[in-house]
């Protein structure tokens, strides 16, 4: 039997029951503030002395909190998302969506998670002020869609890093629904201004996919608002982190949007249409699960993710097969709970399109018995850095060899030593030091807050399943 979801009545009812001595889940905290105060500060990471035996609870995926969020802002009536993911990520998009009038109601339950009840207006305000994207791919990308079909004008801005990041294919295909956009910094990046007051229908509007998924999600999740819908096609060229753009069709499709795929597999046809309030509760964030059931591997012993979704169009549902094809043994019970038991071997991979599982994915293949090559993601050089740069830099530090290609990494495991490693303002990188530290003594990683973009209670969920490999005297 699949255990009661996070949030729900059956959950609280249950809660004490599921709880073992090893299983671990945290309190959220607001995650709100910017990791730029902690850059200068170091973590120590556990390091494990003994085979793993732990139960993590994983909290909620932001890809999926932050699409039902806009889906609710645009819906014709309330809607309610349990397990809703509270970090630094989706803060920025409830404020974002309150200033456009959305109503947003918390309720915090005593399992750690949290509902949020949001209720749209009749028409959506004219924001006013900039909205802050902080590091927020989804609201850096997906709020300017959502200020289009408002008809609003206003600013966006983000973090220093978040200047850098590619945003002009999205907002080009904005201007060709009749949006005008100033920049005052570099044009085609954030800060910008932009004046949607002469939005106009559009027929078919084509976007380079190549720099990110989140250009195709944003227009393809404001689409059923459009007056006459929208057909999106894809340019020619690569599209990255593919599975993000199922997951938003799927999500789409999910909540009564109508939605065509073109024969080819690179154009959407969605119809317009206001969609319904709903009721959803959130999955928990397979990416984020991800350096867990990787320390299985780097540490040995047992890692279990209680509530793994039997179906899922999470991109971190893949690794049930990256792990096993790496040397684990990798189990998903009937109860809903995925073990990882790791055996001692870690073997090389090849491995395309791994998106945001990158990073931890790219660690574990330095801890490997032979070479990696990673593919498809050469579009990571416009993440919260540019994670192929910084992940040849950070691994080359404990001593694997590792060549960025033109679309992704060959690492070449040496012999491990003890390393400073910098997170460049990046959870994911951050993450992946906390894993290479279970399996080599004296890791250091920096600026460990930087996880609460996606994941705030990660350095307590870490150290408490780490402490589960402490040698008993
Ligand atoms: O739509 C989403 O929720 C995301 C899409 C992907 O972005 P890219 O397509 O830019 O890789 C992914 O890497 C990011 O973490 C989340
Ligand atoms: C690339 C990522 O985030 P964002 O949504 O900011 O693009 C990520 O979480 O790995």
């Amino acid at each position: 039997m699949q255990a009661p979801a996070p949030g729900s009545d059956e959950a609280a009812r249950t809660s004490t029951q599921r709880v073992r001595t090893s299983q671990i889940s945290t309190q959220p905290s607001t995650g709100s503030t910017s990791s730029q105060d902690h850059a200068s500060s170091w973590w120590q990471a556990p390091y494990a002395q003994a085979p793993l035996d732990a139960t993590v609870i994983v909290p909620a995926s932001k890809s999926l909190t932050n699409r039902y969020l806009i889906l609710a802002a645009l819906a014709s009536s309330p809607s309610t998302i349990h397990n809703a993911l509270i970090s630094r990520d989706t803060e920025l998009m409830l404020r974002a969506l309150e200033s456009f009038g959305v109503g947003i109601e918390r309720k915090e339950h005593p399992d750690g998670s949290t509902t949020v009840l949001v209720a749209p207006p009749a028409q959506l305000n004219q924001a006013p002020g900039d909205v802050d994207c902080g590091l927020a791919g989804t609201v850096m990308r997906f709020v300017p869609a959502l200020a289009a079909v408002a008809g609003a004008k206003l600013g966006f801005d983000g973090d220093a890093s978040a200047r850098l990041r590619p945003m002009a294919p999205v907002l080009d295909a904005l201007a060709a629904l009749g949006v005008d956009f100033a920049y005052s910094g570099e044009p085609g990046k954030l800060p910008f201004t932009m004046d949607a007051r002469q939005l106009a229908p559009a027929g078919t509007v084509q976007i380079d996919a190549s720099g990110s998924s989140q250009f195709i999600s944003a227009l393809l999740l404001a689409a059923p608002a459009l007056p006459g819908g929208l057909h999106l096609r894809a340019a020619d060229g690569p599209i990255a982190s593919p599975d993000h753009i199922t997951m938003t069709v799927q999500t789409l499709r999910e909540l009564g949007a109508g939605v065509q795929i073109d024969a080819d597999g690179r154009g959407w046809q969605i119809a317009a249409g206001r969609i319904a309030g709903f009721t959803v509760t959130v999955e928990p964030d397979l990416s984020n699960a991800g350096p867990f059931l990787a320390a299985a591997l780097a540490a040995t012993g047992t890692v279990r993710v209680p509530f793994w979704p039997s179906q899922t169009t999470q991109v971190g549902g893949k690794w049930v097969q990256i792990l096993r094809s790496m040397g684990a043994e990798v189990s998903l019970g009937a109860d809903g709970v995925l073990t990882v038991h790791g055996t001692g071997a870690i073997h090389g991979i090849d491995y395309a399109d791994a998106s945001e599982l990158a990073p931890t994915l790219a660690a574990l293949c330095a801890l490997a018995d032979s070479p990696s090559r990673l593919t498809g993601i050469g579009h990571l050089r416009g993440h919260e850095t540019d994670r192929l740069a910084a992940l040849e830099a950070e691994l080359a530090k404990v001593g694997a060899a590792v060549q960025a290609t033109e679309d992704g990494l060959v690492i070449t495991p040496g012999p491990l030593r003890a390393a400073d490693l910098e997170s460049y303002e990046d959870h994911r990188m951050a993450t992946a030091g906390a894993l290479l530290g279970l399996a080599v003594q004296g890791i250091r990683v920096q600026d460990i807050a930087t996880t609460s973009k996606t994941m705030p209670g990660f350095p307590a969920l870490w150290s408490a399943m780490a402490a589960t490999g402490q040698k008993q005297d």
